[in-house]
């Protein structure tokens, strides 16, 4: 057993072996250590290997998906080995022989399909990346976003630059990419800052000939025209993904959709950083509560809930087809009754998704059968539904309507006449079925059951026969129905004449066991009734599969229908309760924003009784000569932050097609959205507070640009003061200047209002607040103008300082004040050239540094350039190429 043991583990590297043996998963050597120290269960020993003792532990089969789901929780990937035959099989071919096993499935983090592993609120995206060298030496990355459980596929491309907020939108439970891409150390770099699973895969994987191929062979399709243009890179990104979709399934086949593409600027790009900083779809802690999706989710099915989560990641760029869903949005706003009814009838809807994909893969039970029929009855009856209403349903509920009701409708029926009330976990179980929906397996069932009965029957003829009313009849798995009398009883039976009667078992501490010919005749009987009776339930699970499986296409149209229609009800339903307006969104580069408001510090505040205060924000420019940028001053707590980031939300909002919290909104299309929120330490990347800030505001100013919305918050605070004013004063030149972006920036330091006076498309807002009896009164009130102080004291003692410090600190800042630093800067921006100006002069002499900067990334190109050569797949002209190439990027180099 341990030679086949070895040889499976050697056959399936980087995974933990759950090695089948009867009714455990046992694992071996360092697995059961890493397990048993993961799980928290008994390492025991067993056996010797090597003069060794062998490290073992084992966890039940019946709980296995509890364990799976902590170990793909913490980051491993297990190999699920089964027995494949039965132990009798083996015993027949001699004493010795071990019971074939065989690998069955690899559980990853991105490919597991199992209820208890999912979340219900987020999809679970295995994505894979492939990359194609570009005219210019550049790569233009491939992607592909696959959810096994519910089988979306997606395929996009991405620049070298936009990678890391591609990758950020997906949030990928698991990475897979082609050994050769994982070790170059462009990408080596942002897979690491994705801090996600990564798994390489051999070079098979990624070998373009046979890539469109692959993809043919899992659709069944002669040529891949009708997927649109797919670029190499996505085409490659495909055949990676299906690669291991194939080697992790061993065979099984997830129904997944046909690949489509999302063209490169549909979506709002937003960065990792951005991302977490704004908090879409979970906090910086980590959790969901606090985040922008909690505050906005009023959906009532999971899959609603995930595709909620998926818009709020992804807002669109197209102003068209965002118009499309605020239309959806604002049929329900306008139609209470019907949103009512319809959400009401969505609550009924299951996880039709999950439930067929499971299906599909062969490990679908009762329940996901129970799911369909529950999900498929919603959704007809929402087809039905929702032309009810008095106006004309908005494209993309008319849309969503007839795709709910595509599905034939006889299948919800049928599975309604074959399913039982109660339902088991577990196909292997049986009893799913109704009584009267298959004659046959009536007949099975009376069979086994009238024997049952007839068992029962026989106790009190026993007693009769045994002369004693101390006989019970009584069952167990290991001798079957038996006959049990107590000790003094059963010796008179072993005697005659009752022995050619009562063949003797068992003998008990006080008891006695026996059995006779008729019973065992009797059980033979019921137990192969019973066995044909699950033989066929599982049959017709299987055909009534197998009419769900034939109907794949529909059912998905239908459960994407279902979520569609629930994510425009939950839409409409916050923005009716939450006093939402629908924001103008358009093509200009419009940011006009009246009493908006932070859904999320607004929730809050609304729950301890207090009231937010809304504040308008006007950023908007004219194409060409770039949008303005607001200067906001004011005091510790006065409410900056909160003003930045739900600008930043609103725009979101606005293009993820939601009502939005102002009492008006018009937006012209942001296609990039930075931020820079707060500081946070990433000590375990080994950077600094100010060093992240800076790694953050450089990718800000050298990619922002007209259609940008950019958000800095207290950008140059980590440093020593005059190093932070001077960064913070170059930034904004230069937002104003060469990025032209509509922006907002939160400062303390109050010399940067004085920039108001060189820059046109600047203006100083500060937040006002009061002084009362020396004490600062927060208002949150935005207005025209600069802060002319800070109240840092005032906040300290709010704070709680001690008296002696706040005092002393006020004279302090009283001494400060008088050595003028104002003035100073007043005549700083008199005097100093402009951006502009400096810019050009500095650019024509470039510093050392930044002489170094470049050797570094012409070291960098040369490196990756010589990584995407792959040898065995060049022509000879490509390869003349390639050394003319290299060539060049050296000369470069010199
Ligand atoms: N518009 C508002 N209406 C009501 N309360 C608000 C508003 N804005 C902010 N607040 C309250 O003030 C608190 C502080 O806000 P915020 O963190 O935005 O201040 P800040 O000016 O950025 O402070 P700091 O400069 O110290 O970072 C919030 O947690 C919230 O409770």
């Amino acid at each position: 057993m341990m030679a086949q043991y070895l040889e499976i583990k050697a056959a399936n590297p980087g995974s933990l072996l759950f090695y089948r043996m009867g009714d455990f998963y046992e694992l071996f050597f360092e697995d059961a250590e890493i397990a048993a120290k993961a799980l928290g269960i008994v390492l025991t020993r067993r056996g010797k290997h090597a003069g060794q003792d062998i490290p073992m532990c084992g966890v039940p089969v019946e709980r296995a998906e509890d364990y799976l789901n902590r170990l793909i929780g913490q980051g491993h990937r297990v190999a699920v080995c089964e027995q494949i035959e039965d132990p009798a099989e083996a015993r027949k071919r001699g004493g010795k022989s071990v019971v074939r096993r065989e690998v069955v499935r690899l559980v990853t983090p991105g490919t597991i399909t199992e209820e208890l592993l999912l979340d219900p609120a987020r999809a679970n995206c295995l994505l894979a990346i492939a990359r194609a060298p570009q005219s210019g030496g550049d790569f233009s990355y491939g992607l592909a976003a696959v959810d096994i459980s519910t089988g979306a596929f997606t395929v996009c491309e991405a620049s070298q630059t936009a990678l890391e907020a591609e990758i950020a939108r997906l949030d990928p439970a698991e990475i897979v990419a082609p050994e050769s891409l994982v070790a170059s150390p462009g990408f080596a770099r942002i897979a690491k800052e994705t801090q996600r699973p990564l798994t390489p895969l051999g070079r098979e994987a990624g070998e373009r000939q046979s890539a469109e191929l692959r993809i043919k062979d899992y659709f069944g399709l002669a040529t891949l025209d009708g997927l649109g243009a797919l670029s190499r890179a996505e085409i490659a990104a495909a055949a990676v993904a299906l690669f291991y979709i194939e080697r992790t399934q061993f065979g099984a086949r997830p129904a997944l959709g046909l690949p489509s593409r999302l063209g490169r600027d549909a979506h709002m790009e937003i960065d990792a950083a951005t991302r977490a900083n704004l908090e879409l779809t979970r906090t910086l802690a980590g959790g969901r509560e606090g985040s922008l999706i909690a505050a906005i989710d009023r959906t009532v099915t999971p899959s609603g809930g995930r595709l909620l989560a998926e818009r709020v990641s992804a807002p669109l760029t197209d102003a068209p087809a965002i118009l499309r869903r605020l239309d959806a949005a604002a049929f329900f706003v306008d139609d209470p009754a019907l949103r009512k009814n319809v959400r009401a009838q969505l609550k009924s809807a299951p996880d039709l998704a999950r439930a067929l994909s499971r299906l599909a893969l062969g490990r679908g039970g009762p329940r996901d059968l129970a799911a369909l029929r529950d999900g498929l009855a919603a959704a007809h009856a929402l087809a039905e539904t929702l032309p009810q209403s008095s106006a004309a349903l908005p494209e993309e509920l008319a849309e969503a309507g007839a795709a709910a009701g595509a599905a034939d409708p006889t299948l919800a029926a049928r599975l309604g006449s074959a399913l039982a009330e109660s339902l088991p976990l577990h196909r292997r179980d049986g009893e799913f079925i109704r009584a009267a929906y298959d004659g046959a397996l009536d007949e099975l069932r009376a069979l086994r059951d009238e024997s049952r009965q007839v068992i029962a029957a026989l106790q009190a003829r026993y007693c009769d026969m045994a002369e004693t009313k101390q006989l019970k009849l009584k069952h167990n798995h290991f001798l079957g129905y038996f006959i049990e009398v107590p000790q003094a009883q059963g010796e008179r039976l072993l005697k005659p004449p009752y022995d050619a009667i009562f063949a003797h078992r068992q003998t008990m501490a006080d008891a006695m066991r026996f059995s006779t010919r008729e019973l065992a005749e009797l059980e033979a009987k019921i137990s192969s009734a019973a066995d044909e009776a699950l033989a066929r339930e599982q049959t017709i699970f299987d055909e009534l599969a197998a009419l769900l499986l034939a109907q794949e296409t529909e059912i998905k149209r239908a459960a994407h229908a279902l979520a569609a229609i629930d994510v425009a009800a939950g839409l409409a339903e916050l923005a009716a309760a939450c006093d939402w307006t629908r924001p103008l969104v358009d093509d200009s580069l419009a940011f006009e924003i009246e009493a908006g408001r932070h859904p999320v510090v607004e929730a809050a505040l609304r729950a301890s009784g207090r009231v937010f205060v809304g504040n308008d924000c006007a950023l908007s420019g004219l194409a060409g000569r770039g949008g303005r940028i607001a200067v906001v001053t004011g005091p510790n707590m006065a409410g900056k932050s909160t003003y930045l980031r739900q600008n930043a939300l609103i725009a979101v909002l606005a293009q993820m097609g939601s009502f939005v919290p102002a009492a008006r909104a018009h937006i012209g299309v942001v296609d990039r959205l930075f931020s820079r929120v707060g500081a946070s330490d990433d000590l375990a990347r080994g950077r600094s507070t100010f060093m992240v800030e800076m790694v953050e505001t450089a990718a800000i100013l050298n990619q922002a640009k007209e259609r940008s919305l950019v958000i800095l918050d207290e950008i140059g605070r980590g440093t020593a003061t005059f190093d932070g004013l001077s960064i913070a004063w170059a930034v904004m030149e230069h937002l104003h200047e060469k990025n032209r972006a509509r922006a907002l920036f939160a400062t303390h330091f109050h010399e940067l209002t004085q920039l108001a006076k060189r820059l046109d498309r600047l203006d100083n807002l500060t937040v006002r607040v009061t002084d009362w009896n020396g004490d600062v009164v927060f208002l949150h009130e935005i207005m025209a103008g600069a802060a002319d102080r800070s109240y840092g004291i005032q906040v300290a003692k709010l704070a709680g300082l001690p008296g002696p410090v706040v005092e002393r600190a006020r004279n302090l800042l009283a001494e400060f004040e008088a050595a003028d630093r104002l003035s100073h800067v007043d005549r700083l921006v008199a005097d100093l050239p402009l951006f502009t100006m400096s810019f050009a002069a500095s650019s024509a002499t470039q510093a050392p540094a930044a002489d170094s900067a470049i050797a570094q990334a012409q070291d960098d190109a040369l490196g990756e350039a010589i990584d995407a050569i792959d040898p065995d797949e060049l022509s000879p002209r490509a390869a003349i190429e390639a050394l003319y190439r290299l060539k060049q990027l050296r000369a470069e180099r010199r």
